[in-house]
């Protein structure tokens, strides 16, 4: 445990939240799940489940941690939770009227000591903040989806972070075995969605040119760019690969790099009818006749390989 932090309260039992309850339970925290009915906390019991099936089924689940998980997370929709709250999590809809009144009601009851975080996937700490009493404590504490296997967690200040609020957040995810990042200034979409969608444009701009078709750009990340990725950092890559050849293709190719400025039409398109990817069926892909569970199955069974290779001796 650090900094006396025993109880944790996790607001949002949804993919976020319920992930990472039972992350922190598994390394010994109490942790309260909270929702705003039983029936969503039902469906989340249900998740974890799956996500310790899924886990048990690679060998990342002893039976102690199995054990720990079920004895030390509470399911409730009282707010008195977070009375004895030590940390909160906030993981409720990413919209910020919702925040807003969440984190006005919550931050009046939490103990005064309480280091409160939201998961947010980009809005302003700053602005969310606004709605929390003794806004010192706050900060941005980002997960990867699915937290319980990603182990990068970002830590976003707002302008009225204190600097120890930071460092305590810093602290408890090491202590559960994460790889933390700070940044040193707020920007949208903090670090890890710049990079998402700087790829993700250039992804788009190329299929939209007929330069490629989209199952071999996904070709390149997974037999490719991903294997380095998982290893490496761009500035690593670099390295190895040496700055005077970098330096050469920088000169001619950063000219003409997409920097488009606004949605794609392929993207558009999608999003108009509904096709919301996996979740609704189809996006870029079809996920019909029973393709969405088998792709999240196969995610969450490759992404444990990596882990344990890559990560577990660490
Ligand atoms: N899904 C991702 O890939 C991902 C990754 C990183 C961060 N995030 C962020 O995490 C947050 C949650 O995302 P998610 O994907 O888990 O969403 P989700 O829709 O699966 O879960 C959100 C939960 O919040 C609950 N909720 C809504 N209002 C509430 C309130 N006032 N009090 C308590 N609970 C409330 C809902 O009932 C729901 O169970 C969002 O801010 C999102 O942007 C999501
Ligand atoms: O990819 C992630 O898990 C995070 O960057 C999230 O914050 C973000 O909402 C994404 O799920 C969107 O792809």
């Amino acid at each position: 445990m650090v900094h006396n932090i025993s109880n944790i309260v996790i607001a949002g039992a949804g993919i976020m939240g319920s992930s990472i309850a039972q992350l922190f339970a598994g390394h010994g925290y109490r942790v309260v799940l909270y929702d705003i009915n039983d029936e969503v906390l039902e469906k989340s019991r249900k998740l974890i489940l799956i996500n310790q099936e899924a886990l048990a089924q690679s060998g990342g689940l002893s039976g102690k941690n199995r054990e720990s998980i079920r004895d030390n997370i509470t399911f409730s929709c009282k707010k008195e939770s977070f009375e004895r709250a030590d940390f909160v999590i906030e993981a409720i809809i990413e919209k910020m009227e919702i925040k807003h009144s969440f984190w006005s009601e919550i931050s009046a009851l939490v103990p005064e000591k309480a280091i409160l975080t939201s998961n947010t996937s980009g809005l302003s700490l700053t602005e969310i903040a606004k709605a929390v009493r003794k806004p010192e404590r706050f900060c941005g504490m980002h997960w990867l989806n699915p937290p319980h296997i990603c182990p990068l967690v970002e830590i976003i200040n707002g302008d009225k972070t204190a600097p120890e609020t930071a460092d305590i957040v810093y602290d408890l995810a090491c202590d559960i075995h994460r790889y933390p990042v700070r940044l040193k200034a707020e920007v949208p979409g903090f670090l890890v969605n710049r990079f998402q969608f700087a790829v993700l444009r250039e992804a788009m701009s190329l299929v939209e040119a007929g330069v490629a078709q989209k199952e071999d750009i996904d070709k390149v990340f997974k037999y490719g760019l991903g294997l380095r990725y998982a290893c490496l950092g761009p500035f690593e890559i670099a390295d190895l690969g040496g700055l005077d050849t970098f330096y050469n293709i920088a000169s001619y190719l950063f000219a003409d790099i997409s920097d488009k400025k606004d949605v794609h039409e392929m993207l558009e398109q999608l999003y108009r009818k509904g096709d919301f990817g996996v979740k609704t069926g189809k996006g870029f892909y079809d996920y019909s006749g029973g393709r969405d569970r088998e792709v999240i199955e196969k995610r969450d069974k490759d992404f444990m390989k990596v882990a344990k290779c890559l990560y577990e001796e660490e």
